[in-house]
């Protein structure tokens, strides 16, 4: 992590960098297998779960044994946790349901919105080097309360052929309709043209490594819509004296775990805060399990020291981080000026971690800077708005000559006739 003392404005487009992601190798081999599903279907599916995750499994499609038996092997500590994960999720993303509200906007001309269910969705779960059940919570809570009707999910086959169990209990907890033991390019393949054993869906979401992310661009391309562009995990934390080194280091260290390309950022107000947050994480990474990644990633970030909290407050909105932990005295006061970030925790007791598992907000966030125009997963994502209206024959009396005349000045009669065709009966 390479620090900068009061770096000047026009350098932080090249300090605050992201990881280059080159897609463009990966894209013509990606493009290939895609192809190859869309032609045959489940055997290509197999081919490749076969050369990239080195086993045929001998059905694709989770049994209800299988989840019967991840059920009762899973120790009941985990899944108290899950369950209390599930509760908090749950009760944040119900919040988010809107009741139709029907506006009159003249007398007898009655418009309102209502939100329904994307019919058939699909959930990534990425299962490459950590089975993330979280994300299970993550996108299968919303989708149900969504009222979505299939809910399709599919995630890597471990060597032996299964998925882990966590995944498989969660995924039942929430009401997925279909688990899927396919990874990968094939899983985004099968779910975005259909197989003989995948249903065809709607639209993807989830989170994955450089495949999974370059086969949903291009199943996006030819215009199946995706969540978002989402990315390698990022944190952006700032911070001043009323913060604890030990704490920042842990939080910079959560996000620099997750792989060798995600980001953290520091911002600090003295050189010595920075130099103790240093000498923290230095301390902590002696002990974690996943050192080698964290180090990796901690070469593709920076810390900075400012002076002034309203630079910071630039930096934070000029970088457009997926998380942002604000650890600051007034802190209510400097997060109303925050206006591009995916999540943001407030004061010294809200670690980033609690929003990965268990708080309610959804982990699922815009990375690379796209938190400047787009928001995280949430119940929106997976509705579409149907918009009703209905007039009465007042209404229509009220507002039919408004529309007689833009449809004649538009030159297109028969939009005035279907109008003035009911105002000559209504006056007769
Ligand atoms: N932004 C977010 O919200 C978020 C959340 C969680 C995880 N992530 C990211 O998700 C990623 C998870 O990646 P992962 O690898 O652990 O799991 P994954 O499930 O995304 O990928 C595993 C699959 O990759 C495929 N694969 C492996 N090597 C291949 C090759 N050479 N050619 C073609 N396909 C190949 C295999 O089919 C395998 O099933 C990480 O990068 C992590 O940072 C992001
Ligand atoms: N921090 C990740 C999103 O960037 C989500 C996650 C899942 N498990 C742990 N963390
Ligand atoms: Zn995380």
């Amino acid at each position: 992590m390479k620090t900068y003392l009061q770096p000047n404005k026009e350098n932080w487009d090249h300090i605050l960098q992201r990881p280059a992601l080159d897609h463009s190798q990966l894209e013509n081999t990606v493009a290939g297998v895609l192809q190859e599903i869309k032609a045959e279907g489940d055997a290509a599916v197999l081919r490749y779960t076969e050369k990239f995750d080195g086993v045929r499994p001998e059905h694709m499609l989770v049994t209800s044994e299988e989840i019967d038996r991840a059920r009762k092997s899973l120790d009941p500590e985990l899944k108290a946790a899950i369950q209390q994960a599930a509760q908090n999720i749950e009760r944040f993303h119900a919040s988010q349901h809107q009741e139709p509200q029907v506006v009159e906007t003249m007398p007898g001309v009655s418009c309102w919105r209502k939100s329904v269910g994307i019919e058939k969705v699909g959930l990534y779960i990425p299962g490459g080097t950590a089975p993330l059940f979280s994300t299970v919570l993550m996108l299968g809570i919303p989708a149900r309360l969504a009222g979505c009707r299939e809910i399709v999910l599919c995630s890597p086959p471990t060597h032996q052929g299964g998925i882990h169990p966590a995944i498989i209990y969660t995924a039942d907890l929430v009401g997925i309709t279909k688990i899927f033991k396919i990874g990968g390019v094939q899983a985004i393949g099968a779910m975005a043209y259909g197989t003989e054993s995948v249903p065809q869906v709607y639209k993807i979401f989830g989170p994955g490594n450089q495949y999974v992310t370059a086969a949903k661009q291009l199943v996006n391309k030819a215009g199946l819509p995706i969540d978002m562009p989402a990315g390698p995990s990022e944190v952006l934390v700032c911070a001043d004296e009323t913060a604890d080194p030990e704490y920042v280091a842990a939080d910079l260290l959560s996000q620099a775990e997750h792989g060798t390309d995600s980001q953290v950022v520091l911002i600090g107000f003295t050189e010595q805060f920075i130099q103790d947050v240093r000498e923290a994480i230095d301390r902590q990474l002696e002990v974690l399990p996943r050192a080698e990644i964290a180090r990796a990633a901690l070469d593709n970030s920076a810390a900075m020291v400012v002076t002034e909290r309203q630079e910071a407050l630039e930096m934070i909105n000029f970088y457009a981080p997926e998380h942002l932990i604000l650890s600051l005295k007034q802190v209510d006061e400097f997060a109303e000026g925050v206006i591009n970030a995916g999540s943001v925790f407030l004061g010294n007791y809200t670690p980033e971690s609690v929003g990965d598992y268990a708080s309610g907000t959804n982990h699922t966030l815009p990375t690379n800077g796209f938190a400047r125009s787009y928001s995280g997963v949430s119940l929106d994502a997976f509705v579409k708005k149907i918009t009703f209206q209905r007039l009465s024959p007042e209404g229509l009396r009220r507002l039919g000559p408004t529309v007689e005349a833009m449809a004649a000045a538009e030159e297109l009669e028969a939009h005035k006739q279907a109008v003035s065709i009911r105002l000559r009966k209504l006056t007769n």
